[in-house]
């Protein structure tokens, strides 16, 4: 079915109700089967064939944007001055897969296979290099690529034969190739495929382009709109999921297992309800899939009863365990004699336009694609590597030992300090991008700039994220609790000082003219400290909110990603990731859809 009209849904019942968008995977997989019905409800506008979404290189353009972006924002973090961070996320069929910087990059073997040591079996690398391998459609860089852009592969490591097209950039910055030999002159060796569960080193990463048309290839293009034309698939837009009705919910508090019977959502301003036979399968988000939750009386009774939603199942794990990936830039303006491929140009309105001309035959700046990334343990750039590692495990220790962490977070963190202690296992990373993107100071015009951008894998800060009101149109409350615990920023401010080892390496340091911001006055650690709480940014990779956990470690789905409490309620998204990873989050999504679709279907 195209796209459909509200009268067209809500005097019908269907099997599978979808919510949100992250799981147009989830759906193209459930409506193969022609006997069974399912139903996609976005929040936001369909965005089909817009070349804001499919033109590549426009990187942050629709953030800010409401018809693309929920344009959220954090409470105010008392670890960092009391700033408040804007938190950009895809609003639209295909979620932030239409909004992303297309970088496809999957986890090292470990991080997966820690979901699976916390509890839920069937959650590792073998099964999650299976599942992400069945979407994919990869197509080998040519020779060109290989020698002049260094993009290698493993082929062992790629599906060929699924919807989503992944590729290597027919454009890249000149600047990618220098920064990635500074990085290899400073020890730091290249990977072959980052794609095989291990990352860490420098390497040039895939994206998700269709290598045909140089255009974005995402959870539409993919999965929605080759099934488009199944008569047991339908698409309703705009329309806001607010809860989930059990039956009997009224009477049934303290049952096992609550059936849910339908869903209501808000379009324009009405309330629809809608009937599901099957199950409810929540695809919103980790932002958005525990407001459902807790809108339809799944959650923790103290944050329920105060604002009078009626409590009908206890599960204090909805909205807590948040973990988000930050970043902070450092900006470089460039030696002018040389061009760079920089993105700050597309500003120039005439310029813009005559790039989007060329795009047309497969030319010019909109080609281009993010490509080099640098995955490090924190003891291969920090001389304080050892001492800070070794505090922060005794800080955490006396804690534990102490009582300030609960015996389920404390499982969580012996996980991450073996990796920390591995000197082997990645916890920072390096990413470079041909446009200016920090905050002091503003870019001169005619110049041209690059950012180099530091992010942390693996926060031991936890966050949360609630409702505030019952109103489903009101934000949650989302708190980060950024640098609660302080390593977090200890970690970003060796980040910091590698980043600048690297600007000082050659065939780097030819490339550029100076460091913009923050510039050379700041040196200390205090004032490193203070930059990075400045112009810290969402690296738009937030889990944990609905994590896969056993309930009693806080949990709020079981391994078959049930909702505890529930007979027919799923959480397919990244909420449900229980600890973060040393990767960016695309390819993860897809591959949870695609495990959670063989779950539900009954093959595993
Ligand atoms: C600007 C940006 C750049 C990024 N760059 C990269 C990158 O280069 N590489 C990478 O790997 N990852 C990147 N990411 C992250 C990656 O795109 C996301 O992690 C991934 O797409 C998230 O998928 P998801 O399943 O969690 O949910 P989302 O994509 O957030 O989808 C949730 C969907 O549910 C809808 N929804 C929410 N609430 C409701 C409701 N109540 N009712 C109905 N619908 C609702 C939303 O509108 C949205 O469509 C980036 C993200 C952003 C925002």
């Amino acid at each position: 079915m195209p796209i459909v009209g509200v009268a067209e849904v809500v005097d019908r019942e269907f099997d599978y109700i979808i919510c949100g968008t992250a799981g147009l995977t989830l759906a193209a997989r459930l409506s193969a089967a022609p006997d069974v019905t399912v139903l996609i409800l976005e929040a936001g506008n369909p965005n089909l064939h817009d070349p804001a979404i499919l033109v590549p290189a426009q990187y942050l353009r629709q953030l800010g944007d409401e018809r693309y972006d929920w344009k959220f924002t954090t409470t105010e973090q008392p670890h960092c001055n009391n700033r408040q961070y804007v938190w950009p996320r895809g609003k639209g069929l295909g979620g932030s897969s239409a909004t992303n910087f297309m970088a496809y990059i999957r986890p090292p073997v470990e991080d997966v296979d820690a979901w699976e040591k916390l509890g839920s079996p069937g959650w590792n690398w073998s099964n999650y290099l299976k599942y992400s391998k069945r979407g994919e459609r990869f197509t080998e860089p040519t020779n060109d690529q290989t020698i002049s852009h260094r993009h290698t592969f493993e082929q062992q490591y790629h599906g060929t034969n699924g919807e989503l097209q992944v590729c290597f950039p027919s454009l890249i910055s000149a600047s990618e190739v220098p920064y990635h030999v500074a990085m290899n002159n400073l020890g730091i060796g290249t990977v072959k495929e980052p794609l095989g569960g291990n990352v860490n080193g420098t390497w040039m990463s895939a994206v998700t382009i269709d290598p045909k048309t140089l255009k974005r290839s995402y959870a539409v293009t993919s999965f929605l709109e080759p099934s488009l034309e199944r008569n047991n698939l339908f698409v309703l837009t705009r329309a806001t999921v607010e809860r989930v009705l059990f039956q009997d919910s009224a009477t049934s508090l303290g049952r096992s297992h609550l059936a849910a019977n339908s869903v209501v959502f808000r379009r324009n301003g009405k309330s629809f309800e809608v009937t599901v036979v099957r199950e409810v399968l929540l695809c919103a988000g980790t932002l958005k899939s525990p407001q459902i939750l807790e809108l339809s009386g799944i959650g923790s009774r103290q944050v329920l009863s105060p604002l009078g939603v009626q409590h009908h199942i206890p599960l204090e794990g909805v909205g807590q365990n948040v973990q988000e990936h930050v970043y902070f830039g450092i900006s470089y303006e460039m030696d002018p004699a040389k061009e760079w491929h920089t993105l700050d140009k597309l500003k120039d309105k005439v310029w813009a336009a005559e790039q989007m001309r060329l795009f047309d035959s497969q030319q010019g700046i909109h080609t281009l694609g993010l490509a080099g990334f640098t995955f490090t343990p924190m003891q291969q750039v920090s001389p304080k590597a050892s001492e800070l590692i070794s505090a922060q495990c005794e800080t955490l220790e006396a804690a534990y030992v102490n009582g300030k962490i609960s015996p389920a977070l404390w499982e969580q963190y012996k996980i991450q300090m073996r990796v920390l202690q591995n000197a082997s296992s990645v916890d920072m990373e390096w990413t470079t991008l041909p446009q200016f993107r920090t905050f002091r100071t503003q870019p001169e015009e005619e110049k041209q700039y690059m950012t180099v951008l530091v992010a942390l894998n693996h926060p031991f800060s936890r966050g949360t994220i609630h409702i505030a009101s019952k109103n489903p149109d009101e934000q949650p409350v989302m708190d980060p609790h950024y640098f609660e615990d302080d390593f977090d920023l200890q970690l970003l401010i060796e980040g910091f000082k590698f980043a600048r080892k690297v600007a000082q390496t050659e065939p780097f340091k030819s490339c550029i003219v100076r460091e913009v911001d923050p510039g050379l006055d700041v040196q200390t650690d205090e004032e490193i400290r203070e930059y990075i709480i400045d112009g810290l940014m969402t690296a738009f990779h937030t889990v944990g909110s609905c994590s896969m956990l056993p309930r009693q470690m806080g949990g709020v789905v079981d391994p078959q990603l049930k909702v505890y409490g529930t007979q027919n309620v799923r959480v397919v998204d990244l909420s449900i990731v229980p600890l973060h990873i040393g990767a960016h989050t695309q390819a993860t999504a897809y591959a949870i859809a695609e495990q959670a679709a063989d779950i539900i279907r009954g093959v595993i």
